[in-house]
């Protein structure tokens, strides 16, 4: 192992060849999806696919694009924070995965131009250093609109400059825009007695799209990404039902070392709030708090 690895950092000083830290795992992406990513049937199985079409080719005619959509605590960044650790040595703190947050990094709006500029630099150095580098942009309904009209150029086919490949960069987007027309969906699956795991992405794809060109909060709002069809795979992410919890409350358990206990997951489900009030089918901020509250029931 040691003499494949020499041999790939020699590589990697002949720019073209240089893959840097990407070491996808695809094995243990898949096992650690399989096992820990509750109710989330077409996330998992969309994103797997895209990923794995992607990095078996030589040769991407543009870079992977994923927005991932759905209510507050689905999963979204759990997802991106496994694909990071499954893709990259280091997994999110490896120097090449770079995660964007507009509280963060963008915070003032008056400062747009400027967040343009550096934006377009930080991606263009970062990918002339790597190629295969992961930029992932959170909460995309709280950007300064106008700042992904500087990204578009990167997201299509058009890049290849001075050596510098830009389309072997995968780029993950983030957002809750979409997440009351999913649960609309799954909700009426769930009164006409149907299969959750039978909605297909075509039922709800239109719909998030939508919602996407509707809301000028989204950094994608006329910036002309979904327009121009950049987007690889729109990902929905379901509301999560009580068994999910149930299997968040387990995980956390057992991340915590300790075994499964039934008082514990069923104190856990009755501090939960579900909506919507009639059916109380939802939980209310999906499995967000679950790692935050089960030590009060320990
Ligand atoms: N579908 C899921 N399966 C297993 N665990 C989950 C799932 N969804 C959320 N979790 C757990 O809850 C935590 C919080 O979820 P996460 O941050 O991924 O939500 P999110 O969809 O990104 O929410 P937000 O839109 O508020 O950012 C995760 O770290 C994970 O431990």
């Amino acid at each position: 192992a040691a003499a494949a690895w020499d041999l790939a950092s020699l590589r990697c000083n002949f720019g073209d060849f240089c893959e840097c830290d990407f070491r996808p795992d695809f094995q243990g992406l898949e096992c650690d999806l399989a096992q820990h990513l509750a109710g989330q049937h077409l996330a998992k199985a969309l994103v797997v696919k895209a990923l794995k079409a992607f990095v078996h080719d030589p040769a991407p005619k543009k870079p992977l694009v994923l927005s991932l959509h759905g209510w507050t605590g689905t999963g979204k960044s759990y997802v991106s924070s496994l694909l990071a650790h499954y893709l990259f040595r280091g997994g999110l703190r490896s120097p090449h995965v770079h995660h964007f947050s507009p509280v963060i990094h963008f915070p003032h709006p008056s400062h747009i131009e400027r967040y343009k500029k550096d934006l377009k630099s930080w991606i263009q150095g970062n990918l002339t250093a790597c190629s295969r580098s992961l930029f992932l942009f959170d909460e995309m309904d709280k950007l300064p609109p106008g700042l992904m009209e500087v990204l578009r150029p990167f997201l299509g086919s058009s890049w290849v400059v001075y050596g510098t490949n830009y389309r072997k960069a995968i780029f993950i987007f983030i957002s809750n825009t979409g997440g009351e027309q999913i649960n609309q969906v799954v909700l009426e699956a769930w009164r006409s007695r149907r299969d959750r795991e039978e909605i297909r992405l075509q039922e709800l794809e239109p719909a998030i799209s939508r919602a996407v060109l509707d809301n000028p909060q989204h950094g994608f709002w006329r910036s002309g990404i979904v327009e121009e069809h950049l987007l690889d795979a729109v990902v929905p992410f379901l509301p999560l039902q009580r068994h999910h919890v149930r299997h968040c409350v387990l995980n956390e358990l057992a991340q915590l070392g300790l075994e499964p206990r039934d008082e514990v997951v069923q104190a856990m489900l009755e501090s939960t709030t579900f909506f919507p009030e009639d059916e109380q089918l939802f939980s209310s901020n999906g499995c967000k708090t679950v790692a935050s509250r089960i030590a009060f029931f320990l």
